[in-house]
């Protein structure tokens, strides 16, 4: 049967997590890794069987140590962007609620970012539409 996906389509979840001062998480990608030096929201890609919010909850265990419920995570907008050897679908969610303060365990640096100040951080290109969408939405 032919997918209804790209055979090279990439999915990846990725979070958002928002403090109550409105501040944002970002972090940044280790040397050694494709786009090193980049800031970008945590997550990765999602894995055979699960589904996306399944995935982004154990994203964030591995990489920030910090426990979100898979059903509490709102769907907020989503990215697609043709990179050199795949094409990138990014699905964004909103994360208001974890357990635990996150860290950086694979080596990434964290940084809380007033959604005013996000532009100063660079990103992968796929990236940048979502500023003025988290802009508009955090005010
Ligand atoms: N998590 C995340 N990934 C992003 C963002 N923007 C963006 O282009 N990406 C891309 O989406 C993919 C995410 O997968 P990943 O985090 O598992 O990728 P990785 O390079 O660490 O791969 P690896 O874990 O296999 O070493 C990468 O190609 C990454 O560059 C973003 O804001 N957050």
């Amino acid at each position: 049967m032919t997918s209804p996906f790209h055979p090279h389509t990439l999915l990846v979840v990725a979070a958002i997590l928002i403090q109550p001062d409105g501040s944002v998480l970002l972090a940044q990608r280790p040397e050694g890794k494709t786009f090193a030096g980049l800031w970008e929201f945590p997550g990765g890609k999602v894995e055979v069987p699960e589904s996306p919010e399944t995935a982004l909850a154990r994203e964030l265990h591995e990489e920030l140590g910090i426990t979100v419920q898979p059903d509490r995570l709102e769907p907020f907008t989503f990215v697609s962007e043709d990179c050199a050897t795949f094409h990138l679908l990014m699905t964004l969610y909103l994360v208001r609620e974890w357990e635990n303060d996150p860290v950086g365990r694979e080596g990434q640096t964290l940084a809380w970012v007033p959604a005013s100040r996000l532009d100063e951080y660079p990103m992968p290109k796929a990236d940048a539409p979502l500023v003025p969408r988290i802009q508009a939405l955090l005010g």
